[in-house]
Formats: structure tokens, sequence, C-alpha cells
């Protein structure tokens, strides 16, 4: 249903963007007679590339390399190959340029509000909600980050490491415990979606609210087109059930801090409701980026865990290295003593394999901003509206920063990156916001992973998707067994 659905909709589009083409060109004769028009467009050098056909431009070939997660090797690598590390093209509508290069991403990333601004597809504006951080700017957007960041802070991370391990030891006994395989990028998706419910908000998960936001996520890249059975049709029909829930979450909480006096317990939730309370922030503002930090944390970290293990089955030295760092944390521990903040930060070498890890396999590959004055960039013009494309594998795959850089090398990360060079969690005011919990629980999960049990890969080279963001395509299955150290 699905295909047919998105065939009807290639076709019409294809249709559409004739007509387009063709009224295009009649206003391309007029313009030619339009001697301003002629001048404006002198002045401004626009860079190199195809902006194709109107509206669709290139969108179906961005959108076929994406799906077979060859975004870099299809579309950005045969563009940069021909016209240089910034080139213009049209996708989704939009005349944008697509930048490549840590250079590009110092300039685009560091500049956001002054230059440009963060810009999401309307689905996904629709879906997340325009409250959530992703499409706030200024004050707004300083005011919820540092909401978060309190969340997360130093102190905030003592409290959560914890409580990780807690959540991870729960799931591997009622999920891992019994069993020979286990689909490991479900298993973690489950974990993950649960961590940030339960940890970061205090919100207990019920059965059926992980399917509820799946729903949700096939809708953020779909056309925006609301008739009955289309993806967005059900992910509009999913988040309106999520808000549902939520709003009661949200007001129970406030009932609970303003009438008992219930002091701040550090969560999230409460620390969003107290926001709420003093009036620096609206209802829908809780509930938009409630939506958004479960979207933002939990397939993220679910695919970094995913892609770290592919790459330790890949390379027995480094899993051996690595097994090694936790086994002498687990030696330092007493039976049944819970992981610290402190234990993570001896988790160095896993750490520089799952750095390591992102660089070749980004979570995010990049994503979009808008253009709010013409920008001057490299000697073209960007002209105002437009968007721009930074992607993570620009600087990741670029031999000048990485030799050999589609080799796996967790030893690159023994010494600092340059910034703007390694931007899987991106850079400037809108660097993650989940970063340091992303971190922890990557580090907690793969302790528990490796001390625990043998496992290998029952798909050792299987494909990776992307729909809208990357996944395996089997779901990892692995095979396990308890192991006793
Ligand atoms: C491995 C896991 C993760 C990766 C690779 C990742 C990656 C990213 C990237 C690339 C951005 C910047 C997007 C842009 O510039 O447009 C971002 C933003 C963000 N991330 Fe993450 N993220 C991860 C986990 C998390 C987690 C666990 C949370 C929340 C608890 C989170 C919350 C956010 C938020 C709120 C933003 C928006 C920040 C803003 O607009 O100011 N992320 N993330």
């Amino acid at each position: 249903m699905a295909l047919e659905m998105n065939f009807f909709l290639s076709i019409l589009l294809s249709l559409l963007s004739i007509l387009l083409y063709f009224i295009s060109l009649i206003h391309k004769n007029k313009n030619n007679n339009n001697n301003n028009n002629k001048n404006r467009s002198k002045k401004k050098k626009l860079p190199p590339g195809d902006l194709g056909l109107p509206w669709i431009g290139e969108t179906l070939e961005f959108y076929r390399a994406q799906r077979n997660n060859r975004i870099f090797e299809e579309f950005v690598q045969p563009r940069t190959t021909k016209h240089g590390t910034i080139f213009k093209t049209r996708l989704i509508g939009s005349p944008t340029v697509v930048v490549s290069g840590a250079a590009a991403n110092r300039f685009f990333l560091s500049n956001e509000f002054k230059l440009v601004v963060s810009s999401w597809p309307s689905a996904s504006v629709q879906l997340m909600g325009k409250n959530s951080i992703m499409e706030k700017q200024g004050d707004h957007h300083r005011c919820i980050r540092a909401v978060i960041a309190a969340s997360l802070s130093c102190s905030g991370l003592e409290t959560l490491v914890p409580k990780i391990c807690n959540s991870v030891e729960v799931h591997l006994n009622t999920h891992w415990q019994g069993q020979e395989t286990i689909g490991l990028f479900r298993s973690t998706k489950v974990l993950t979606f649960s961590i940030v419910f339960e940890c970061l908000f205090g919100i207990k998960v019920e059965p059926g609210m992980l399917e509820m936001f799946e729903r949700v996520l096939e809708g953020v890249f779909a056309p925006p087109v609301e008739f009955p059975g289309s993806k967005f049709w059900r992910a509009k029909k999913a988040r309106m059930e999520i808000e549902r829930m939520l709003v009661n979450i949200v007001r129970n909480k406030r009932k609970e801090m303003e009438m008992e006096g219930e002091e701040e317990d550090g969560m999230l939730l409460s620390r969003l409701v107290a926001s709420l309370i003093r009036g620096e922030i609206k209802e829908e503002e809780v509930l938009d980026n409630i939506v958004l930090l479960v979207f933002a944390a939990h397939d993220t970290t679910s695919f970094a865990i995913a892609m770290v293990c592919r790459m330790l089955a890949h390379h027995p030295n480094c899993y051996e290295r690595l097994l090694q760092e936790h086994i002498e944390i687990m030696d330092s521990k007493k039976q049944g003593e819970t992981l610290t903040l402190e234990d993570t930060h001896k988790m160095k070498y896993t750490w520089q394999v799952a750095r390591e890890s992102m660089r070749l396999f980004p979570p995010i590959f990049g994503s979009f901003r808008k253009a709010i004055v013409d920008i001057e960039y490299e000697g073209f013009t960007i002209p105002k509206g437009w968007k721009i494309l930074w992607t993570t594998y620009g600087s990741h795959y670029d031999p000048q920063n990485f030799s050999d850089p589609l080799s796996f090398d967790p030893s690159r990360f023994e010494e600092p990156v340059p910034p703007y060079v390694f931007v899987p969690f991106g850079g400037g005011p809108r660097i993650c916001a989940g970063y340091q919990l992303a971190k922890s629980n990557i580090l907690v999960f793969l302790h528990f992973m490796v001390t625990r049990y043998n496992w290998s890969l029952v798909h050792p080279d299987e494909p990776i998707t992307i729909d809208p963001l990357p996944f395996p395509y089997h779901g990892m299955p692995i095979k396990i067994a308890p192991k006793f150290l």
C-alpha cells in the first residue's frame, strides 16, 4: 500500500514538474526581456550546479540515494567532483546549496540566527510541533536549551548514569535472558526509548507508546498531504494520540507541583513544568519539546550502538581492547555496585570506538538551514530564502581530515580533532543538546553487553537503509550466549 502510494505520488510529482517546467519556460522568455532582472542576476554569482526541473529539481535522485544510504556516494560526491565543495540543486521544492567540509561546517553552523536558521520540511514541523526547540530562535531557543541543559549538566548526569544502568540491567534481564537471538536494533530502540522517557523525564512507558512514536516518524519526511491512508495522515493521527496522553501527564504534574508544593526533582518534566508555572514557556512548548526530545534521542542512539557493535564484530582486535577496558572497570567495583559517571569517564577507548563508528555511520547525515539574508561565501552568493544542506560526510570522509577515510581506526581519536571536522552531533548554537545523555547511554549499554554476553552478528554485512533515519535492513540480529567473567 505504502509503495503504491509512493509510486502514485512520484507520478503526480513528475506530471506537476513537467507542467511547472513549461510555465517556467514562458516566464524565462518574459524575463529575458526584462533588463532589470538581467542586471541583478549578473551581479550575483550563484554556486555552480543544476537546479533541474521546477519544484522537483533533483529530489528523486536525492531520495533514491538516501534510501540506499548512499547520499554521499551517489548524490554529494558526483556533484562535488564536477562542481566543487559548494553546488546548487533543488530539493523538495527549494533551491538548495549543498556545502561540504570543515570550513563550511564552521561558517554555516556557527552563523545560526545571524545568516541562517534551521529549516525542516513542512511535514516535520507539523509533526514535531512548531513550538519545539528546533523551530525556536534567539531568546526562546536559549530559554528551552537552558532547561534541557540543566537536566544534563554534570550533577544531572551523576544521577542519570545509575538510572541508565538500572534501565539497561532491567532491559537485559527482561528481554535478553534465555534468548539465543536478539534483534539488536529493535532491542536498543526499546531501551533508549524507555531511557529518555523514564530516566530523563520521569514518565513511565506504557505499552503501545513506542509504536505511536514510530507511526509519527514515518510521516516526518513524507509529502504533507492529509488524505486518508497517506503516511502523513497516519502520522498526524498518531501525533494527536501522543498529545492527548502527554497533556494529561503535564497537567497532572502541574497540579501536583502547584497544589502540593512539590519540589523540582531534577527530572526534565519537572523542570519544564516549573518553567510553565513561572510563565516562561507555554503548555504547547512543553508538549512539543517532549515529543521532539524523544525523537531526537532514541533512534539516533540505538543506531549509534548498532554501528559500534557492527564495527567491533568486524575488528576483533579492537573488540579485545575494548573488552579489557570494561573488565578492568568491572573488577574495580564491588558485587552489585552500580556504574557512576566517573566510571564512564574511564571508558576512553570505548568512546574512541564509538566516535569512529559515528564518523563512518553518522546517525544524522546532516541538516538543512535557510539563508535569512543574501550570503556571500567562497565567491558565490546564496540568495536569501535558499536552503543550505551541510552534511557530516563532507568532513568525515575528507582525506585531509582523516587519512584513508573509509577505513575503521579508533586510534584517530587518541588526539583531539579540530573543531567542525567531526560533527555527528552538529555544531554551533544548535549542537546536539543531548550529547551527554547519548554518550552515557552508549557507554553504559556496551559495558553490560560485552561483560555479560558473547555475541556475534547473524548478517555481518547487513545493508543499512534510511527511512527517514538510518537503520540496519534486517534489524541487526545477533546470536547471544551468557558470559561468566
Ligand atoms: C548518538 C546520538 C545522537 C546524535 C548522533 C545526535 C545528533 C544531533 C545533531 C547532528 C543535531 C544538530 C541538528 C542540526 O544542526 O540541525 C542534534 C540536535 C539536537 N539533539 Fe541530538 N543527537 C543524538 C542524541 C540526542 C539525545 C539523546 C537527545 C536528547 C536527550 C538529543 C537532543 C537533541 C536536541 C534537543 C537537538 C536540537 C538542539 C537545538 O536545536 O538547539 N539528541 N542532534
